[in-house]
């Protein structure tokens, strides 16, 4: 029977002890503070910015938005950085990706102070996740990773097969793979063989954001498959990259669009920011 791996399930879970130690830090007189900054109007990051919103609410944390126009020049966002960086009601900043073109995401990414960084996108963190060194980790792959661990999917000495290499999960998903002993294969865009690739895979994560991109004939039977897709038909409707009714016949454990990773990524965030805040309390 197939598992079905419902990242919600064990968010729920998360949240509510998250909740708690939001109440611990309250006795201390201490609010985690998480500052979001989006740029334009983007359909499905204004999405993702009201869920961030809402679930940090939810559990107590103090959130401010700050929302800027697709016209908006790269010096206005760095000074707004660099305010929050020396704002001791924030503990954790990150910028809603995609940018605008006229700004450079790298130079954006390099003003947030490395423990503020709860998008763990500085190069200060991705240096610290290569070298297996503790630091702040990329909210979908350390998602992906607790949910791997509570569906109980041993990765070691497994083949891991990441379809997609960005810098916001499929390189880091790899290097976690690759710190916890699996042994890791990258496809992408120019990769020629994908399904004589893919069909290898113990382990199979999908990021390439686009819909069912991964059907049933390229996956391996009992294979664990990760859906990091997020595909918004007309509709309205979510879809992930995976062909997820037929794949599910083949697979051990799969994740479903909407309801699998999707909600792991908010969790980690949250995560990281009560992370971020016991830190700075510990380092007064
Ligand atoms: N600064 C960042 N930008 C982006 C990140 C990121 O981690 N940091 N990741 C993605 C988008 N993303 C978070 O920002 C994200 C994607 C999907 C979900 C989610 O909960 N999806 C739901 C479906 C959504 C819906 O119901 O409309 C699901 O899969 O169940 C949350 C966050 C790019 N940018």
């Amino acid at each position: 029977m197939t598992k079905i791996m419902y990242g919600t399930e064990l968010a729920n879970k998360m949240r509510s002890d998250l909740k708690n130690e939001v109440e611990d830090l309250a006795k201390k007189n201490i609010q985690p503070g998480l500052a979001v900054i989006i740029v334009g109007d983007d359909y499905a990051s204004k999405t993702y910015v009201r869920i961030k919103r809402n679930a940090a609410e939810k559990i107590g944390i103090y959130s401010k938005i700050v929302e800027f126009t697709d016209d908006l020049q790269e010096e206005t966002l760095i000074k707004k950085i660099n305010e929050f960086n020396e704002d001791e009601s924030i503990h954790g900043i990150l910028v809603q990706l995609p940018l605008p073109p006229q700004i450079d995401e790298r130079k954006i990414l390099e003003t947030i102070k490395p423990e503020k960084d709860v998008d763990g996108f500085h190069p200060i963190n991705v240096g610290r996740l290569s070298n297996n060194q503790p630091g702040f980790i990329p909210c979908t792959p350390l998602g992906i990773e607790k949910m791997l661990t509570y569906y109980g999917v041993e990765v070691a000495g497994k083949h891991a097969v990441i379809v997609g290499r960005s810098n916001i999960v499929g390189k880091p998903i790899g290097q976690i793979l690759l710190n916890k002993d699996a042994t890791v294969t990258f496809c992408h865009s120019k990769t020629k063989n994908l399904k004589e690739i893919t069909k290898q895979a113990d382990l199979l994560i999908v990021a390439v954001g686009q819909a069912h991109t991964i059907t049933e004939d390229m996956i391996k039977k009992g294979a664990v498959i990760v859906d990091v897709g997020n595909t918004y038909l007309e509709s309205g409707k979510v879809v992930g990259d995976v062909a997820f009714e037929e794949v599910k016949e083949k697979a051990d454990f799969i994740t479903p669009v909407p309801k699998g990773v999707g909600p792991m990524t908010i969790t980690m965030l949250l995560y990281n920011t009560v992370l971020s805040a016991k830190t700075q309390i510990s380092q007064d």
